[in-house]
């Protein structure tokens, strides 16, 4: 049976929660609750979570429930991800979270209609599905991942439309990261208004 999900954001097919460091990006090496939503039909070829792809896969829950498990952790800032967490409304979720000074983050393509009420944004937009341009001027971070060379042109395109303070970040894609962080590095260096992000978690073992 396919998920009824109510429109309301009440329920979300929930992937995974867990407490951690936030390992990537200006948030890098804060504690923060994550919550995984499954569900994306964005298709990045080398995502590191494909296992998020089908959301029947990944029971509906109760944001109510959802808000109550982030609730019991020291660190007062949550992580929604996925999967692509805008393709549900996630107005809900949000408001219920900031009622409790609970600061609300979200990693997204941006390539569904921005719901919710963000404290930050994190822009990851994709070739595969690209992000709807008005995401672009709420964005607090922009995070590219490199994975070829053509990604460096396809940075410097969104980053012409985000807003002024937008902080711009480059990140190697995992898999080939030994051979692209050399290029981001000289990249970064002769283009210093951007900066390397890497996936500390995955250094550090943690989730
Ligand atoms: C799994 S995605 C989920 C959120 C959303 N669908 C998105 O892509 O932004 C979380 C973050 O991981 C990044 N990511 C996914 N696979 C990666 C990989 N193989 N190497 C580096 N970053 C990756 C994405 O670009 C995104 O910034
Ligand atoms: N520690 C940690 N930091 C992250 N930053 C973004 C992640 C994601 O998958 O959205 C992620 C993740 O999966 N783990
Ligand atoms: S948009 Fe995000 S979750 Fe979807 S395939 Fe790409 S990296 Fe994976
Ligand atoms: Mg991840």
């Amino acid at each position: 049976m396919a998920h009824q999900i109510p429109p309301d954001g009440t329920l979300l097919p929930l992937m995974e929660e867990f407490y951690t460091i936030q390992g990537e990006g200006f948030h890098s090496g804060k504690a923060a609750y994550f919550i995984r939503l499954g569900g994306c039909d964005v298709g990045c070829h080398w995502c590191d979570v494909k296992e998020s792809w089908d959301a029947e896969l990944h029971p509906l829950t109760s944001a109510d429930q959802i808000v109550q498990n982030a609730e019991k952790f020291p660190g007062k800032a949550v992580v929604v991800t996925g999967g692509e967490p805008l393709i549900y409304n996630l107005d809900y979720l949000t408001a219920e979270l900031q009622k409790r000074g609970i600061k609300t983050f979200i990693e997204t393509s941006g390539a569904y209609p921005l719901s919710g009420s963000w404290d930050w944004i994190c822009l990851s937009p994709k070739k595969f599905k690209s992000p709807r341009p008005d995401i672009l001027p709420f964005a607090g971070e922009l995070k590219v991942i490199v994975f070829n060379k053509s990604d460096f042109l396809w940075a410097e395109e969104h980053a012409a439309h985000v807003s002024d303070t937008c902080k711009l970040y480059l990140q190697p894609e995992w898999s080939k990261s030994a051979e692209i962080t050399p290029l981001i590095i000289d990249y970064v260096m002769q283009n210093p208004k951007w900066e390397v992000s890497l996936q500390t978690h995955k250094y550090l073992n943690i989730p």
